[in-house]
């Protein structure tokens, strides 16, 4: 068992043990009230396969606890959705003293976690990611989201969980696929601020040591947030990829390619871009590549570099005519460089 604590606005603690998932209930009570109520939201696929060990967890140590699951994917990390969450709560008279719980991928965690802000102007929640990318990142720091027609988690709060329980073991069901898509934000923490962890991605069998990856990862995150809770500066490095990620997510309306995957050519079109400009090591992107390769990640796109550039504009990074890019100055070590908007087009002319 692994434990860390996050210091931000709220502390909280994150978990990190096998078969965890029954201990939830034994946990929650250090934090709930007995008798309180709970929504535990889930999706169509992890409801089935976990729901009902949470469930009987938290009864267990007297919860009443109601669940809801939505239909699995991307394209459900809408307001709508959010409705019915609303719609739950209010069904089960929720107060300020109760609770929900986010047991899946980081769809279910950012949805929830939006819900759970905004609900009576913000009531508690608890982080149970099944995901790799969940377990890695997004279940920690706050951010909660979801996606407009027109970009990526335009719509969204910064909350902090008041727990995260990991469950190394809920990945022997996870897809490959999306065990792939964990894998690039696994990098992106390589790439961003340690070639250690990079080298032991690439190079050793990351499937025996995978309660290991999952530790370092969110120790990084855990930092970087405590520093910088509210995106205003170093945090803006663990969007390393994303500002051309999120653009293909967008410009694919969000069902093509999944988060990681975007992300994965995200960043190597910002090696390109750096190495083209002269601040990148040379040879970084084929780094990137190779790594990404290994875990049969896309490394390219074929949309047009101009639809890509446009779609940037909804970027969270844009402030003026400014835009932030995260660039590294070679794998382990990123920054951030402001730049002025028009001249996008000549920093990039290198991926036309
Ligand atoms: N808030 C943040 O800091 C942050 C960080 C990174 C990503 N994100 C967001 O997270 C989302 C991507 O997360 P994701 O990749 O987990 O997507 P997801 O939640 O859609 O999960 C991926 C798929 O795996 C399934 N699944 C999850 N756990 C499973 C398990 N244990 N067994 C079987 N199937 C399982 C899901 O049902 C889904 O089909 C994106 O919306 C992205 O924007 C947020
Ligand atoms: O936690 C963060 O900060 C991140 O940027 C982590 C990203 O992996 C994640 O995809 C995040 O949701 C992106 O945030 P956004 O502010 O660009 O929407
Ligand atoms: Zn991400």
């Amino acid at each position: 068992m692994k434990e860390l604590t996050v210091n931000t606005s709220k502390s909280y603690k994150i978990q990190i043990e096998r078969g965890c998932l029954g201990k939830t209930g034994k946990l929650a009570e250090r934090l709930f009230k007995p008798g309180a109520k709970a929504v535990l939201v889930s999706d169509s696929n992890v409801l089935p396969l976990y729901g009902e060990r949470v469930k009987q967890s938290l009864e267990a140590a007297g919860f009443s606890v109601h669940t809801f699951a939505f239909p699995a994917g991307e394209e459900s990390k809408q307001l709508s959705c959010i409705a019915q969450i609303y719609s739950e709560c209010a069904k089960h008279r929720l107060t300020r003293s109760d609770f929900l719980v986010a047991l899946g991928g980081g769809v279910t965690g950012d949805m929830t976690g939006f819900a759970a802000a905004t609900y009576l102007r913000g009531i508690p929640f608890i982080q149970i990611p099944t995901s790799l990318l969940a377990q890695i990142d997004s279940s920690v720091g706050g951010k909660t989201a979801v996606d407009l027609p027109q970009g990526k988690n335009l719509v969204g709060a910064f909350h902090q969980p008041c727990l995260v329980l990991i469950d190394p073991d809920t990945l022997e069901t996870l897809p490959q696929r999306f065990l792939s898509d964990g894998m690039a934000e696994a990098i992106k923490y390589g790439c961003i601020k340690s070639r250690e962890l990079f080298d032991m991605i690439y190079k050793e069998d990351i499937r025996q040591n995978m309660e290991e990856l999952i530790y370092r990862c969110v120790d990084i995150k855990r930092e970087i947030v405590q520093r910088d809770e509210f995106d205003t500066g170093e945090r803006m490095l663990l969007n390393f990829g994303h500002t051309f990620g999120h653009a293909l997510e967008k410009l694919y309306g969000f069902s093509k390619l999944s988060h990681g995957e975007a992300v994965g050519i995200g960043m190597v079109m910002m090696a390109k871009c750096g190495e083209s400009m002269g601040i990148t090591k040379p040879g970084t992107t084929n780094e990137i590549i190779a790594a990404l390769r290994k875990f049969q990640l896309p490394t390219s796109d074929p949309m047009p570099i101009d639809q890509i550039l446009s779609a940037t504009a909804f970027d969270k990074k844009n402030s003026g005519g400014m835009i932030g890019l995260i660039l590294l100055k070679q794998i382990g070590e990123g920054f951030v460089d402001q730049i002025y908007r028009d001249r996008l087009a000549e920093l990039t002319e290198v991926l036309q």
